[in-house]
């Protein structure tokens, strides 16, 4: 007697059509994977923005990662006749961090061409989202076509790839610069996604190989990534601002939204509702609330500052300084904050508010505030180029960079963390959004007489001379959200500067 086969699940029946479509495609002349692989040799293929720090600079928490899809398995049609880069300049100009395109055609009725298109719309934009290509990605093949028609990253589905191919396909990706959002649907999954050392996990609610949408999926996962650098974000079936609400609360870092952005009559109102953007209030304003330690030249002065409860260390590159430090000591330095970085529990302290349509550097600044693990390692550089700051960053894993001499503004895309840019009172606009996360000025008088946009105060770094003078001054100033002090190497520095952060974060007012 003959066993009935067992019928495919939709994934495994998408997989199937998907391996067929990438052999044929495989063969088209002129896109042959030898031909992908000149092109992207020759470095044709657009420039990229990292996924990781793009969603660290979202200016809502969690960040918005939206996404164009005209058509789904599970619902037929949604918008079959969207425009996907009128789309893509709406999500855009709403506070999306990232886009999310579709390009399966059979069931999702999406293309590389909607992708492109996206990418094309959004492509000149200060601080334009990140571009994800969302497909069922089985080869090598499909992430070169991604990068070449202008992804920022890519999706993988750990349901749908061997362990081994999976680890595959993220180094692939990464060799091409392009972080991956890995994603998961149950335990099991998640810990094949943390072993890879996936840096971005996206746990899907709905169920791949039978519909189901449970929204409680993400939920179960958070507590799995609280040890990781990860960004957790949630995926799937979220359909107004309760949901988003939720995970907020919950430490969940991003949401990706496909049909209810999709059927939103009108898409920009719907995104502030979901992401309840509210009137800015007088206390989101004013604040005076981190300290920043600057010329740390050892891990034990460096956890020492940390447990004082200075927020940011600042690390000198540049040789002509005394208290500069070497790439080497930098990583050193480095690995020992990371291990004793106190982690705070996810809790309202550290989402204090929900957000609101802030102006660039104000949404920076709670950004940054709302780190979970501190102090923040920042590498400060004057005269190194663009090729040796990329390098130190990532042999030293800062998690800032501060530019203090004459740099091209266009530096910000390249740099994969955020930019303090440190202003001299003259050179250029330093109120302008988009070329650097946060302002450095060495007088608080400049701040003073700066606002971001009408009604908004410019939060500032504000750095205060020799043995710290005028903290008082800049704490009941107001207008700068961090001060920054020059660390010395006497004994009683440390007490110095726990009486400076008491001062700093207990005001008088
Ligand atoms: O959406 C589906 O029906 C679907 C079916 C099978 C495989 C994948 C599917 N969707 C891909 C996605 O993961 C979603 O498009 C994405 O998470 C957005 O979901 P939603 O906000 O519910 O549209």
């Amino acid at each position: 007697m003959s066993v009935p086969a067992k019928q495919p699940t939709i994934l495994e029946t998408i997989y199937a059509q998907r391996a067929k479509d990438v052999d044929m495609a495989k063969s088209t002349p002129g896109a042959t994977p030898a031909d992908l692989a000149a092109l992207l040799s020759m470095h044709v293929a657009p420039p990229l923005i990292p996924l990781v720090s793009r969603l660290k600079q979202s200016p809502s928490l969690p960040a918005l990662m939206a996404e164009i899809k005209r058509a789904s398995p599970s619902k037929g049609a949604i918008s079959l006749t969207a425009n996907p880069a009128q789309q893509a300049l709406t999500y855009a100009l709403s506070g999306a961090s990232v886009i999310s395109v579709l390009t399966e055609p059979t069931w999702f009725k999406g293309s590389l061409l909607d992708m492109r298109l996206a990418r094309q719309a959004v492509d000149a934009l200060p601080n334009r989202p990140a571009i994800l290509r969302k497909e069922f990605i089985l080869d090598e093949y499909q992430i070169a076509e991604a990068r070449l028609h202008g992804a920022d990253t890519v999706l993988l589905i750990v349901a749908m790839l061997s362990q081994a191919r999976l680890a595959e396909l993220y180094a692939y990706s990464l060799s091409l610069g392009m972080e991956p959002l890995v994603e998961v649907n149950n335990a099991s999954e998640m810990k094949i996604a943390l072993d890879l050392g996936s840096k971005v996990i996206g746990v899907n609610n709905r169920n791949l190989h039978d519909f189901q949408v449970d929204m409680g999926t993400t939920s179960r996962l958070v507590e799995m990534v609280h040890e990781h650098d990860v960004i957790l974000c949630a995926l799937s079936g979220i359909s107004g601002p309760q949901d988003v609400q939720l995970y907020r609360e919950q430490g969940v870092r991003a949401v990706l939204i496909g049909e209810a952005l999709m059927r939103a009559p009108n898409t920009s109102d719907f995104i502030r509702e979901l992401l309840q953007w509210s009137e800015g209030k007088e206390s989101d304003k004013q604040r005076t609330s981190w300290v920043q330690a600057t010329g740390i030249t050892s891990a034990p002065q460096a956890v020492a500052l940390g447990e004082a409860g200075v927020d940011m260390l600042g690390i000198i590159f540049d040789t002509t300084n005394p208290q500069h430090t070497t790439p080497h000591t930098a990583s050193q330095i480095s690995a020992a904050v990371r291990e004793s970085r106190f982690s705070r529990t996810l809790s309202q302290e550290i989402y204090p508010s929900a957000p609101t349509p802030k102006p660039w550097f104000t949404a920076q600044t709670d950004n940054l505030m709302s780190a979970s693990r501190r102090p923040l390692l920042v590498g400060i550089f004057t005269t190194h180029t663009l090729t040796e700051i990329i390098h130190i960053v990532a042999h030293a894993q800062l998690d800032l960079v501060q530019l203090d001499g004459p740099s091209p503004l266009g530096w910000i895309n390249h740099i994969q963390v955020p930019v303090v840019r440190t202003w001299d009172g003259t050179s250029g606009d330093i109120t302008c959004p988009g070329f650097h996360a946060f302002a450095r000025v060495k007088e608080l008088q400049w701040a003073r007489e700066l606002e971001e946009v009408p009604g908004w105060p410019m939060p500032f770094i504000v750095a205060t001379r020799g043995g710290g003078d005028g903290i008082e001054d800049i704490v009941q100033g107001g207008k700068a959200w961090a001060i920054d002090l020059d660390i010395g190497a006497g004994e009683d520095e440390l007490e110095r500067v726990r009486t400076i952060v008491k001062t700093v974060k207990n005001p008088r007012v």
